[in-house]
C-alpha cells in the first residue's frame, strides 16, 4: 500500500498466485484494507465495460452526507485513471492524481470521500470493478467536467464519447470552497 499525491488517496498493488492453469489474485480483502476502510462497509460493487480508446467517463462524485469511498480497479484492458480532490481544507486541495489501472498490473486505487472520479480507455473494450461504501444516490451525484481549466488534467488521449451528462457537468466555479460533511 502506497500513498499518493493526494491525500488519503492510497494505491495497493497484489500479486497474482500464478500457476500452469493461470493465476488467482484476491481482489478484496476487509482485514487487509481495515486501515482505510476503518467502520465503513463496501455496500455496492459495480461494473463497467467501455469500448472504445479515448473514452472518458466522469469526473463523478457523491455529496456529503452521502459520500463515498471507492475502491476501483481494471479487470480488463487498460485505463487512466484521474482523482481530482474537492475536500475543504485539503493540503491537496483541487490537484489531480492519475495511475495507469490495467487487469495486468491488477493496482487498486482507494478513493477517499470528497474527491472526484474519471477514466479515460487505453485499450478497448476495457472493464472496470468498483467498490462502493455508500449506495448509489441519483440526488447526491456531483460532476466536474472532464476539461476544466482550473484543473488542467492532462489527459493522455483526445477525449471521445462522453455520456450525455458528463458532456453537462459544470466547471468549478472561482468562489468554489470545497466540499465538507
Ligand atoms: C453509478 C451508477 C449508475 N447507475 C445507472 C444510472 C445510468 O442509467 C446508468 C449509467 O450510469 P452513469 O452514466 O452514471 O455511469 P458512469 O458514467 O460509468 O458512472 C461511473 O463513472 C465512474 C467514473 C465512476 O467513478 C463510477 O462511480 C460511476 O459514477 O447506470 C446505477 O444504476 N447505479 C450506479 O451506481
Amino acid at each position: 500500500m502506497s500513498a499518493t499525491s493526494i491525500d488519503g488517496l492510497m494505491r495497493v498493488d497484489c500479486d497474482a498466485h500464478r500457476d500452469v492453469r493461470g493465476a488467482f489474485t484476491r481482489l478484496f480483502c476487509a482485514d487487509e484494507l481495515a486501515p482505510l476502510l476503518g467502520e465503513r462497509r463496501i455496500v455496492q460493487i459495480n461494473q463497467s465495460l467501455t469500448r472504445q480508446v479515448g473514452a472518458v467517463r466522469g469526473l463523478h462524485f457523491q455529496h456529503f452526507p452521502r459520500a463515498e469511498m471507492k475502491l476501483v480497479r481494471c479487470i480488463r484492458g487498460r485505463i487512466w485513471d484521474v482523482v481530482v480532490d474537492l475536500r475543504r481544507g485539503s493540503s491537496s486541495f483541487l490537484c489531480w492524481h492519475a495511475e495507469t489501472l490495467s487487469a495486468e498490473n491488477r493496482r487498486l486505487l482507494v478513493i477517499p470521500e470528497g474527491c472526484a472520479h474519471g477514466f479515460q480507455v487505453l485499450e478497448e473494450d476495457s472493464e472496470m470493478l468498483y467498490l462502493h461504501t455508500e449506495f448509489y444516490c441519483p440526488d447526491a451525484e456531483g460532476g466536474v467536467c472532464h476539461d476544466d481549466p482550473a484543473l488542467a488534467i492532462e489527459w493522455p488521449l483526445p477525449v471521445r464519447d462522453l455520456s450525455a451528462r458528463d458532456r453537462k457537468h459544470p466547471s468549478l466555479t472561482s468562489d468554489f470552497i470545497g466540499l465538507a460533511p
